[in-house]
């Protein structure tokens, strides 16, 4: 299995979002700002719910990367580093989903 990991796409997205090339979607979606990458991540989200519904792994694959890769710019442009994120899933794994609901729900 591949060592590649959410923080080395991370990674590369800070530094091509910044490139201002021409030929990198990254710094389109950077120059385009925040509410354009998140209609694409909304879109991206769509297009993975729908190939999950057709039971098309293959698609599910695809549109999960396409999905994350959004996410991640979405994250990179509103300076929230990927390692909060994991962080707080990171703290959720001491409790079960349904019992923090219910605490949250108290
Ligand atoms: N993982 C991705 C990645 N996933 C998806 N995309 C791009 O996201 C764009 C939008 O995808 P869509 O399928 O929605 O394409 P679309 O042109 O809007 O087409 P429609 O949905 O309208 O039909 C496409 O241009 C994809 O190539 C990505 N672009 C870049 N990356 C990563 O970022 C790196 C840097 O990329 P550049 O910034 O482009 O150099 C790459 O090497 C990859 O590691």
């Amino acid at each position: 299995m591949s060592g590649f990991s959410l923080t080395d796409l991370e990674k590369i997205i800070a530094e091509r979002g910044r490139s201002g090339d021409p030929q990198s979607w990254t710094a389109k979606l950077f120059a385009s700002g925040t509410d354009k990458a998140a209609q694409k991540l909304g879109e991206e989200a769509v297009e993975t719910v729908i190939a999950a519904v057709r039971g098309d792994r293959d698609g599910l694959v695809s549109e999960s990367a396409d999905l994350v890769y959004h996410w991640l710019v979405v994250l990179a442009l509103a300076d929230v580093p990927v390692a909060d994120v994991l962080a707080e899933l990171e703290r959720r794994t001491a409790r079960s989903g349904i019992a923090e609901k219910a605490a949250r729900d108290e």
